[in-house]
């Protein structure tokens, strides 16, 4: 059967004037038939309940002369009372739950309309909504069932209570502050959604219902806003479940009542940053819920439950048992175009099927063979309960007008008696051909309206198959369960690449590291090299010494440079030097000191460029200085040394190059650089790259110094007696020459 839709116009409030009034309800009263009709308090009353026609009329908001009709399973109008609606619309219902139907009730409407009247209502008797009468119902009744079965049989009854608060579950039995912030997780159970620890109380009476449930209210989100002074911002679900115990079985079935939060058009609302978030999330839900109900009615693949927890919930043709939708209106021209996407939404729910499938009992003793497969085959419907005065449905044409009144509506619920019968009826509806949106400004609802439909019609579900339904949601499960898996291989995937690329990232930073360290750590090694070359040259033996103990670090593994500082110290210890080199001589104070300048000390902050370029220089650099390192060496002319023609072979780490005499790896162009500084020819010097005429000058200037320094004649033309730069190391000592400047001429030299 289909899910029943019921509309609820509300009255005027007080800020609402009659004027505003645009919606009307009845079969073909026109504005003034009703206001004659509804002439005293009687009449109404009888109107409203007894000539109801279920159209709810509303003039299209293009072209006011035309109207749209919506036909529902009932329409009540503002003068109907909490009692009445409940009479007509609810008590019904409580027979079946307790013969083991679910129910499911629900308001539905924009903001303010009195959905929460409609359910929760006033606090005084005749005010009570439809929440604290249904419980009152379920009360009465199973005392009388308890009573009537001589204590044999047993009614407890529970219940749940939680809201949907911005898409997230939250109890309402539990206090806010217990709350976290992503609320209670659902979970599918059978079938059915669940919420995961959800607080189930036990309830025995209405008293007890009734504070528990004003209590649990105290904590459900509510604001003022412009369009309802205390509106509700979440969607909150009652269920009392009934559990009937009997000495052969026990029967479950539970009874949910939605409050649904209203949606709102925030042009008119005026809402707040928070109040606009909470309205996002109301509005996104029912828009899904909206899109649940075309997506149902138009029997489409993809019925989009999971995308709110509110349509999860609910569940919408696919709960079995019994569905009542109460469509909450306000009759003003305020509400126009939400009233008439309300109808719209509610007219199609109308066509909504329910599975009408009671839940199984459990049995007592032992196990007997499942009901459920034979049910088609066994179960008949019931015969339309006479007795329950369904008011809204349609009174069969009668010849006499007199006897009309008389005319019992027919049983809207469709249910099955356990009596046997060998013949499963089943109904298979035409599916009805959907007419645009009234909002797309396309007139149809008059044209749509079709005679009432029996709803008694009995299921359409053979038990013994699985339903389409069954399959969609296991097909959807599937799906999902594949997407999931697929999005954490994904996601697995993208890790696992982030992480390679981290590591890779850090061993080539730890290896660039070691590769700067170790070029870092070796230009140093070779500045305290050159360092102690120069003391040495200057006959600082100490602090030569010094240097070399400083660079052993840096060549650890160098068994000639542990030599060389051995032999130093030999030296220091007062072993003669047989002839004092020229590199020895000490400059008188105040003049060599001002040429052999130290003070550009080569730095541990050398590029790593640099420090490469600098390797092959620098021990070009140290060839030949050694010569001051003993006895043998210093008495090898310097000519001699420096005219090997041995190839650049200087790699890293080797030091062999310190000692001219067993490795002089000087290189041509270090030669050639030599010789041209050397000669003292300035025009050729200047010549030399980044040295230019006034360094060039500088140059000669510096050697003239050392020549008179050393004592060597001006005038002579005996080259060897000249002081003569031997090494690259000693170039770059020269005042205005630095490290620099030194590879630069040796870069620019052809050899
Ligand atoms: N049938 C009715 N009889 C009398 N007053 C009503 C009726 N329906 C609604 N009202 C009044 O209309 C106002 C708005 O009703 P209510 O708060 O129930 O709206 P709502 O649809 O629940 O709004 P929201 O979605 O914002 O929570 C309230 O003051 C309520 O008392």
């Amino acid at each position: 059967m289909s899910v029943r839709v019921v509309a609820r116009v509300r009255p005027l409030l007080k800020s609402e004037r009659d004027f505003d009034v645009i919606l009307r309800t009845g079969a073909s009263t026109s504005a003034a038939e009703v206001k004659s009709r509804e002439s005293s308090v009687e009449d109404r009353k009888s109107a409203a309940l007894k000539d109801r026609d279920s159209i709810v009329r509303i003039p299209n908001p293009k072209n006011e002369g035309e109207e749209y009709s919506f036909q529902f399973n009932a329409v009540y109008d503002a003068d109907v009372t909490q009692q009445e609606l409940f009479d007509a619309e609810v008590s019904p219902t409580i027979k079946h739950l307790f013969n083991g139907f679910d129910v499911t009730l629900f308001a539905y409407g924009v903001t303010g309309t009195g959905k929460t009247h409609t359910m929760r209502g006033g606090k005084s008797l005749a005010e009570r909504g439809v929440i604290p009468r249904l419980l009152s119902g379920i009360y009465r009744r199973s005392r009388k069932m308890e009573k009537d079965s001589d204590g044999e049989t047993s009614v407890q009854v529970s219940l749940s209570y939680y809201e949907i608060y911005n898409d997230k579950v939250f109890d309402l039995f539990e206090p806010p502050e217990k709350r976290t912030l992503a609320g209670l997780p659902l979970r599918d159970n059978g079938g059915k959604t669940v919420v995961c620890g959800l607080t189930e109380k036990p309830c025995t009476s209405l008293k007890e219902f009734e504070s528990l449930y004003d209590q649990a209210n105290t904590n459900r989100s509510t604001s003022a806003t412009k369009l309802n002074a205390h509106s509700s911002r979440s969607h909150a679900i009652l269920g009392v479940k009934i559990t009937i115990t009997t000495p052969e079985k026990t029967r479950i079935s539970t009874a949910s009542a939605i409050d649904l939060a209203g949606s709102e058009d925030n042009r008119r609302t005026e809402n707040d940053k928070e109040r606009m978030v909470e309205s996002a999330s109301i509005n996104k839900s029912l828009f899904v819920l909206a899109q649940c109900v075309e997506a149902i009615t138009k029997k489409q693949a993809r019925i989009p439950y999971r995308e709110s927890k509110m349509t999860r919930i609910l569940s919408l043709g696919q709960n079995n048992g019994l569905t009542i939708m109460i469509l909450n209106l306000a009759p003003v021209r305020s509400y126009h175009l939400d009233t008439l996407s309300s109808l719209n939404v509610a007219n199609r729910t109308r066509k909504i099927e329910v599975r009408e499938v009671e839940n199984d009992p459990i049995f007592k003793g032992p196990v007997r063979p499942a009901m459920r497969p034979s049910l088609a085959a066994t179960r008949k419907p019931l015969q339309p309960l006479t007795a329950s005065v369904h008011v809204n449905m349609p009174v069969a044409a009668s010849k006499d007008p007199a006897k009309k009144e008389e005319e019992k509506p027919l049983k809207l619920f469709s249910v099955y008696s356990d009596r046997t019968q060998i013949k499963a009826v089943t109904q298979l509806r035409k599916p009805e051909v959907l007419k645009k949106s009234s909002l797309s400004g396309e007139p149809h609802a008059i044209r749509t309206i079709k005679p009432p439909r029996p709803s008694y019609a009995p299921s359409q579900l053979n038990y013994g198959d699985i339903s389409a339904a069954k399959i969609e949601e296991m097909v959807e499960k599937k799906v999902e369960e594949i997407l999931a898996v697929r999005a954490m291989s994904e996601k697995s995937r993208h890790t696992q690449v982030h992480e390679l690329n981290e590591r890779l990232q850090r061993r080539l930073e730890q290896l660039e590291q070691r590769i700067e360290g170790t070029e870092d750590a070796r230009a140093e090694g070779l500045s305290y090299l050159l360092m102690a070359k120069q003391h040495q040259a200057r006959g600082e033996l100490s602090s030569a010494l010094k240097m070399y103990q400083l660079a052993l670090p840096h060549f650890p593994h160098n068994e000639k440079l542990v030599s060389k500082i051995a032999n130093l110290k030999e030296r220091m210890q007062g072993k003669a030097i047989s002839r004092p080199s020229m590199a020895q001589v000490s400059p008188p104070e105040g003049r060599l000191g001002s040429m052999l300048s130290l003070k550009k000390e080569p730095t541990v902050t050398l590029g790593k460029r640099q420090a490469a370029d600098l390797d092959t220089d620098m021990t070009d650099a140290l060839d030949g200085d050694d010569h001051a390192m003993s006895d043998e060496d210093s008495t090898l002319p310097q000519a001699k040394k420096r005219a090997t023609s041995k190839a650049l072979e200087c790699h890293d780490g080797d030091l062999s190059a310190l000692d001219d005499y067993q490795d002089p790896a000087v290189s041509p162009r270090t030669v050639r650089l030599l010789s041209i500084i050397n000669s003292r020819d300035v025009s050729q010097i200047k010549l030399l790259k980044g040295v230019g005429a006034k360094k060039a000058e500088a140059i000669v200037d510096c050697l003239c110094e050392m020549d008179e320094t050393m004592g060597c004649n001006e005038d002579s033309t005996d080259e060897s007696s000249a002081f003569q730069v031997s090494s690259l190391a000693e170039l770059s000592t020269l005042k205005g020459v630095g490290i620099r400047t030194v590879e630069n001429m040796r870069n620019g030299v052809v050899a």
